[in-house]
């Protein structure tokens, strides 16, 4: 087996709890909720999404055979001397289709401080520092606790007091981007300040017009 990876960069985190926080993303290729090509989408079980995962010809993406060629390539992306403060966010695409615990135990031997965006399809493998689950509607929830639920809202069928009961240290709302994101960051404002166990996450990176 391979990883397959589209691209490896260096940004700022600009979600979350870490948002503002540089780091290395590593964004896997392949999800298993939707093809990434835009003639599937109106069929696929999640519609909305933002990101292109297909291939692995994106900067610094391709196939790494091995776990330690992975985080070499990954800390090869760290532009800095000191290995302080390393953070590597495992994105995609779907990470945990790939991510297992042997990756992970490399990115940690490399000094990373190893983060997951997931869509809590998976199970994840042991010793992720930071899990990051995103719930999508009509998919399959079989991840029940972790560090961050952040819910893209609106979704239809998206009520988030349905994920309260959930083990997550915080629970967060980030507006759906479309052509209406003005319109769903004023409702994702407004359930916030309505129910305050629920926190805004903004995708400053949109924003800042970082990547
Ligand atoms: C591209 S996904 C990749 C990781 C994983 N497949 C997931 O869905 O969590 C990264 C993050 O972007 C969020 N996201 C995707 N499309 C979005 C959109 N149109 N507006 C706001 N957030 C979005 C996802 O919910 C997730 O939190
Ligand atoms: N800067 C930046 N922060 C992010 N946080 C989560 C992202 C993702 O696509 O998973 C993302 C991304 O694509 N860029
Ligand atoms: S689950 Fe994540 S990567 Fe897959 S289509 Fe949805 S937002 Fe995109
Ligand atoms: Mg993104």
């Amino acid at each position: 087996m391979s990883y397959k990876v589209k691209e490896i960069f260096y940004t700022l985190q600009g979600e979350g709890t870490h948002a503002g926080r540089p780091a290395v993303f590593c964004r896997f290729a392949s999800c298993n909720l939707w093809t990434g090509h835009e003639k599937d989408r109106a069929r696929a079980i999640c519609q909305f999404c933002d990101t292109d995962f297909v291939g692995t010809d994106g900067p610094g993406g391709g196939k790494f055979v091995t776990p330690a060629e992975l985080a070499a390539a990954v800390a090869d992306k760290w532009p800095l001397e000191s290995r302080a403060n390393r953070m590597v966010v495992c994105t995609g695409g779907e990470p945990l289709l790939q991510l297992d615990e042997a990756a992970v135990d490399a990115l940690h031997a490399e000094g990373f401080y190893v983060a997951v965006e997931t869509n809590g399809t998976q199970a994840p493998p042991p010793g992720i520092d930071w899990l990051c689950v995103s719930p999508k509607i009509g998919a399959p929830l079989v991840i029940d606790g972790g560090h961050e639920l952040k819910l893209v809202y609106p979704q239809d069928g998206g009520d988030p007091a349905q994920f309260e009961h959930l083990a997550f240290e915080s629970f967060r709302l980030q507006p759906m981007d479309s052509p209406d994101v003005a319109e769903n960051t004023k409702a994702a404002v407004g359930y916030c300040m309505a129910h305050p166990n629920w926190n805004l996450s903004m995708q400053t990176h949109k924003y800042l017009g970082i990547r």
